[in-house]
């Protein structure tokens, strides 16, 4: 029996899968890292502890393994998409990486529109400049210590830095390139226009290839460290939502996915690059070869509910901390709750706005507030389905992946809210799966990803909607609505007391 891994980069933690070519999961482990967070608006982390944690991870899946260990065929990679690394000209790190949640860039974002045009770059990009992006960042980097950009000779994202520790080769592929605001999504190649404008040199930015791409095998210090075998196939990746998508067989027109992790996306497939939505969600190159998705994004999905445990419920596990959420009614006793707590991106490209909860009642305890808080991020991902439901996209039923995924009142909630019907996966590991699958299909197990996917995914409990439910959610989301325009201008004149 052979066996892949797949290797998720997460904003939380490295979560590494090691499946077998049934599919079946032989080994998880997980190792959290950290957050640097140094002012409000700032996301960093040390590229550093990637490579640590994940060094660390595989060799207690090795030391576990009771198989030969060659047979660990291939290995692929999901990772947080966004991120900055910036190497110099021996391939040491700049500085910390600047994260997908960092929205420090409001003014680079200006800048990129006045130098390129904001229809220009919707030609090129699909995407408008929002601060979560890989380029504002750069352009932050030059304006603000111009020492450490004249130092980078070459930027990555997070997860081809851990494969370049890994093999020593740099690459970049086009899923993750499709979130830097560098690449032309429909010619998949670097923009020479935006490059140009920004003064890039052509070796700043990596060599493209597809995610399921061979790139090499480990080398010899990392084989080393971990005990796996220098011969190894390493295999290129993707983005962390092209690979949720894979993970969850979303590989053709008509599938959409919800995913709940530190952020919450909805993402539709798509088979072309020509969809136009005007830039209102992201659209991006998928995993699979010549193929899109678009996708809107909540910047604080299970983020808000992290923050409100870690404040709020320290000692409480999430199972805990939901256990009475059954107990409380739809509408939480009129506790209303936007999840804005790092600024906002679907619908509202917003990183001034913060997060409210709306009616607080005496009566309310915490129970109400741990309802409030779920069912204002599920309101937030249905801005997102409006959307695609607007722009003539039918959206019936739901793949839900991710951490809330893993709770059985969410995901009713998700399809009372939705009103769809959601499916939850069995073997549900979320971008991890996806990496793997490509590591698969890499190393030529399957004739194509689909029929890897066939294999590997199987479907669980479906949720349906309840209509009277439905109805009052409907009544609710209305108010929710509402919230944001109510509390943008309150937000801007708090903006100067915050940290
Ligand atoms: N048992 C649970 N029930 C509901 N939500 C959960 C549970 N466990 C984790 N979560 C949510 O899922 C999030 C983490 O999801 P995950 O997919 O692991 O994130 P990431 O890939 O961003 O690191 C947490 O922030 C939390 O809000
Ligand atoms: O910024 C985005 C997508 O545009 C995020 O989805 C990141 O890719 C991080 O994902 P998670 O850590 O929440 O999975």
């Amino acid at each position: 029996m052979n066996y892949v891994l797949g290797i998720d980069l997460g904003t939380s933690a490295v979560k590494i899968l090691l499946l077998n070519q049934n599919g079946e999961i032989c080994d998880e482990i997980s190792k959290p890292y950290p957050l640097i967070q140094e002012k409000s608006g700032y996301s960093e982390q040390d590229p550093l502890q990637w490579v640590d944690r994940t060094t660390e991870a595989l060799s207690e899946i090795v030391a576990q393994f009771d198989g030969e260990v060659q047979d660990i065929e291939g290995i692929s990679f999901s990772g947080q998409m966004h991120g900055l690394v910036l190497l110099d000209q021996n391939h040491q790190l700049v500085r910390n990486a600047i994260l997908w949640n960092d929205t420090r860039t409001t003014d680079q974002c200006r800048q990129i529109y006045q130098a390129i045009g904001k229809e220009r770059l919707l030609d090129i990009t699909k995407n408008p400049a929002l601060e979560g992006f890989t380029l504002p960042k750069l352009l932050w980097v030059k304006e603000n210590e111009p020492d450490l950009y004249e130092k980078a000779a070459v930027f990555m994202l997070p997860k081809d830095y851990l494969r370049y520790r890994m093999t020593g080769k740099i690459h970049s592929e086009y899923s993750d390139a499709a979130g830097t605001l560098l690449l032309d999504i429909n010619q998949k190649e670097w923009s020479k226009e935006i490059c140009h404008h920004f003064e890039l040199k052509e070796d700043f930015c990596p060599e493209l290839v597809e995610s399921h791409a061979f790139v090499g095998t480990l080398n010899e210090e990392f084989a080393k460290k971990t005990g796996l075998s220098s011969s190894t196939k390493v295999f290129a990746g993707g983005a962390d939502n092209a690979c949720g998508a894979i993970g969850a067989g979303i590989l053709t027109e008509g599938k959409t996915l919800c995913s709940i992790g530190t952020s919450g996306v909805i993402l539709s497939y798509e088979q072309g690059g020509d969809r136009n939505f005007q830039g209102k969600v992201h659209y991006f190159n998928h995993g699979k070869e010549n193929a899109y998705y678009s996708m809107g994004v909540t910047l604080a999905a299970g983020y808000s509910l992290s923050w409100f445990k870690d404040v709020f419920a320290e000692n409480e596990s999430f199972e805990e901390l939901l256990e009475e959420v059954k107990d409380v009614p739809i509408g939480a006793n009129g506790l209303l709750f936007t999840p804005y707590i790092v600024g906002e991106r679907t619908p509202h490209a917003d990183s001034a706005v913060r997060g409210s909860f709306i009616g607080i009642d005496a009566a309310h305890t915490k129970k109400d507030f741990s309802r409030a808080v779920i069912e204002g991020i599920t309101f937030s991902l249905n801005e997102s389905i409006e959307i695609f439901r607007e722009n003539g996209m039918e959206v019936d039923t739901i793949i839900s992946i991710g951490g809330g995924a893993k709770n059985k009142e969410w995901l009713q909630i998700q399809a009372d809210v939705f009103n769809a019907e959601i499916v939850k996966l069995t073997n549900e590991q979320g971008p991890g799966m996806g990496a793997a699958m490509l590591a698969a299909y890499g190393c030529e197990w399957f004739p194509t990803l689909q029929e890897c996917a066939d294999q590997f995914i199987r479907k669980g409990k479906t949720f349906f909607p309840n209509k009277d439910d439905a109805e009052k959610y409907q009544k609710i989301y209305r108010l929710y609505k509402s919230v944001y325009q109510q509390t943008k201008e309150l937000n801007e004149g708090l903006k100067e007391f915050r940290q």
